[in-house]
């Protein structure tokens, strides 16, 4: 679903990687990993289509990324920056700034509920949630728009162990997604079908 065939990428004297191919298959979990600051998330930019790489190809349900279809291929992700910092104070903001649907919306309820988001904490100015409470709320709305690939930058950086099994407890029941994270947090790791090594 993810094909990545010989990619060199390089910022002024920093190799970032070179020759680098890698294949994520349908409905796989996998988990880029690397030391901090050796490219995950530039990976994930050269996916995305937001930096170019100096050689290879990425290939995307065997289409090759390039500018004519850009913007098809960025359709088909659910993609979570790392960090997030969004300017929004409720859940109703955040509803509208990800222009989630009616549909959306209602899978978001039922996502934010087996995430263990109350409804009075739904209720709380998005300012005074908890690291934990926003990542949840912010992964559950990002699942929750219907896209078959999931690009997830550092997911579980404010997750506890508990968060980490709630939120695989719901990606196992997706099996039509394919998620390809980024992650430091060992449990998020050893949750994930597969790692793959930078
Ligand atoms: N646009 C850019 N121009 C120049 N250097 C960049 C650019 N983007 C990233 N870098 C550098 O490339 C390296 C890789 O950055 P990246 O954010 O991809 O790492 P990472 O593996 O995701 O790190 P972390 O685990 O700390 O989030 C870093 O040294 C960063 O400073």
């Amino acid at each position: 679903m993810i094909h990545g065939v010989n990619l060199s990428l390089q910022f002024k004297e920093q190799c970032i990687c070179k020759n680098f191919s890698f294949d994520v298959r349908v409905g796989e979990s996998v988990c880029l990993s690397a030391p901090s600051g050796k490219g995950k998330t530039s990976i994930l930019k050269m996916i995305m289509g937001i930096i170019t790489p100096k050689g290879g190809e990425i290939f995307i349900n065997d289409m090759g990324l390039n500018s004519q279809n850009i913007l098809a291929i960025r359709d088909l992700f659910s993609w979570l920056p790392q960090n997030v910092n969004l300017p929004i104070n409720s859940i109703d903001e955040l509803i509208e700034l990800l222009l989630l649907d009616l549909d959306d919306i209602r899978y978001f309820n039922s996502y934010l509920e087996e995430l263990e988001i109350s409804e009075e904490v739904k209720l709380h100015n998005f300012s005074e949630l908890s690291g934990g409470e926003k990542q949840r709320i912010i992964l559950a709305a990002c699942i929750s728009k219907q896209k078959p690939i999931l690009l997830l930058d550092e997911p579980a950086s404010s997750l506890d162990d508990h968060s980490i099994d709630l939120l695989f407890k719901l990606l196992n029941k997706l099996k039509n997604k394919t998620i390809l994270s980024t992650s430091h947090n060992q449990k998020w790791i050893d949750n994930c079908d597969r790692i793959l090594t930078l």
